[in-house]
């Protein structure tokens, strides 16, 4: 099943009936959802619910055993570029150069997506502003503390083009100033056109987002 028409334009992430299994173990019961263009949806429920799996799907790290998952039309995983430039995950860990400054790490990445121009550096620059990191981006990784760290992750994130981004629990490490701000920058990011689907135990960024999606065990 699928949508047609008009909210196919708009739907960027849709699962239906997706589940994940190993062996006799369920990871996600089956689930469904459509995401569309511009929205926010918090993924919540207990721990050990599926919230983590259901992302890993999204980002192409997991499939599910049964239904489907699609992301901008097509299943996730894919090795085409283009479609991958478009997904901008925090799921697992993402890798960090211990021995390149945030500044540095900041610049590639913003380069390796949006080109390697002056336009694309004022607007990672920017977005360390936004997300107060910028008296360390002359730091290294090692140099900062573990919210430091979670913000700095969140930049490499935030600092791609991609029309769908997927986070798993972002306000790891964070004070509740810094999730509040974090929640301004995801909201502005929506109201830009991005679709977001993030995992939270965190009350103020699910508050703040659109819709839920809740997963419970029974
Ligand atoms: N590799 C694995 N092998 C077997 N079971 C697994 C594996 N990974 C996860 N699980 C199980 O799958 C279920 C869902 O895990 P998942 O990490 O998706 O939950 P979660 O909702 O993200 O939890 P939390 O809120 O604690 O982060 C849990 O019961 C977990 O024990």
């Amino acid at each position: 099943m699928s949508l047609s028409g008009h909210a196919a334009e708009r739907t960027r992430v849709e699962c239906v009936e997706a589940s994940v299994r190993l062996l006799d173990t369920t990871l996600l019961r089956p689930t469904t959802f459509a995401a569309s263009a511009g929205e926010w949806w918090s993924v919540t429920g207990p721990n050990g619910s599926g919230k983590s799996t259901l992302l890993r799907v999204l980002a192409g790290r997991a499939s599910p055993s049964e239904g489907t998952c699609r992301v901008l039309g097509r299943p996730v995983g894919s090795s085409d570029p283009s479609h991958r430039r478009e997904i901008a995950s925090l799921v697992d860990s993402v890798p960090v150069a211990s021995d390149m400054t945030l500044r540095e790490q900041l610049g590639m990445v913003a380069a390796s997506w949006s080109g390697n121009t002056p336009a694309a550096a004022e607007d990672a620059v920017r977005l360390a502003g936004e997300l107060r990191l910028t008296h360390l981006l002359d730091r290294f990784p090692h140099e900062l503390s573990s919210g430091q760290l979670q913000l700095f992750l969140m930049s490499l994130v935030l600092v791609r083009p991609g029309q769908v981004v997927i986070l798993d629990e972002p306000e790891r490490h964070l004070d509740s100033d810094h999730v509040k701000n974090l929640a301004d920058i995801l909201q502005q990011r929506c109201r830009q056109g991005a679709t977001i689907i993030m995992a939270s135990h965190d009350s103020t960024l699910i508050d703040t987002a659109d819709r839920r999606l809740e997963l419970n065990y029974g």
